[in-house]
């Protein structure tokens, strides 16, 4: 049997009297892409910042990365460690080019790396996103959504993680950019990448998704293969309902 890379046990986050994420565990095998879904407000980009610690650690519960507790790590000490993420909005440095934004993203994180190894990174990502080489000099506020999405991906997957978190990186794609969107998470996960996906796109999450966690309310409300846990009346009523009404 093939041990979890990732392993989330009883992990919850209060804020004040809200359980924002109310006692989720699950596992994810090396390479799986692990889809969550569940409504606005259930808590999944709250699940992402425990596990990463950006910005907040969780108020119980354990992450394990190959079986080891990463709870006493700082958040910068967690994405060296192999956990990397991305952010519902395509947060990039506006004034800088395309490659600095990620390039800045290697630096931070590896300060004493030889600035050739921060570029040669920082290109291999953008190479894996398929961002045009010929837009590396453009200013990163000049470029079309779906660039700067290319570029946030790239400056998490420069950081060479083990496990990527990607946060809704299709909002605000159209049809044909979901679509590119789907084949860069795969191409990810194609390189060793093991891909935890947050979506609200359905269509992607079903498509992409080897196992599926649907949270409602911070409750973990289905769990297991995507077929299964959308026919679930539970999941149905909570979300899928909702969302095709
Ligand atoms: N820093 C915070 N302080 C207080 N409440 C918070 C904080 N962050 C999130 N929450 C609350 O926790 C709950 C879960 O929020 P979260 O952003 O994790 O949901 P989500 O499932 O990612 O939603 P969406 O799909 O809209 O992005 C919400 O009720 C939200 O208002």
């Amino acid at each position: 049997m093939v041990d979890p890379i990732l392993s989330v046990r009883g992990v919850a986050k209060h804020f004040g009297g809200l359980k924002a994420v109310n006692d989720v565990s699950f596992d994810v095998l090396p390479q799986q892409i692990f889809g969550i879904a569940g409504p606005n407000g259930s808590g999944k980009s709250t699940l992402f910042n425990v596990m990463t610690k950006v910005p907040f650690g969780p108020t119980k519960g354990e992450v394990r990365l190959n079986g080891k507790s990463i709870m006493g790590l700082s958040a910068h000490r967690i994405a060296l460690a192999g956990i990397a993420r991305t952010f519902q909005r395509e947060n990039v440095f506006a004034s800088l080019s395309a490659i600095d934004n990620v390039v800045v993203a290697v630096e931070s994180h590896l300060p004493n790396a030889p600035f050739a190894e921060q570029i040669e990174r920082a290109e291999e990502a953008l190479n894996l996103v398929g961002f045009p080489a010929n837009m590396h000099n453009s200013p990163a506020g000049s470029l079309p959504i779906f660039y700067r999405k290319q570029l946030m991906i790239a400056s998490a997957l420069a950081l060479q993680p083990k496990v990527l978190l990607l946060d809704e990186p299709a909002s605000s794609l159209t049809g044909p950019e979901i679509e590119r969107m789907k084949q860069i998470i795969l191409r990810v996960r194609d390189n060793g990448m093991t891909v935890v996906l947050i979506e609200h796109v359905l269509g992607l999450l079903m498509e992409v998704s080897d196992q599926l966690l649907v949270l409602d309310q911070g409750v973990m409300i289905g769990k297991g293969d995507p077929i299964t846990v959308t026919r679930d009346p539970i999941v149905i009523e909570a979300y899928l309902g909702v969302a095709h009404e």
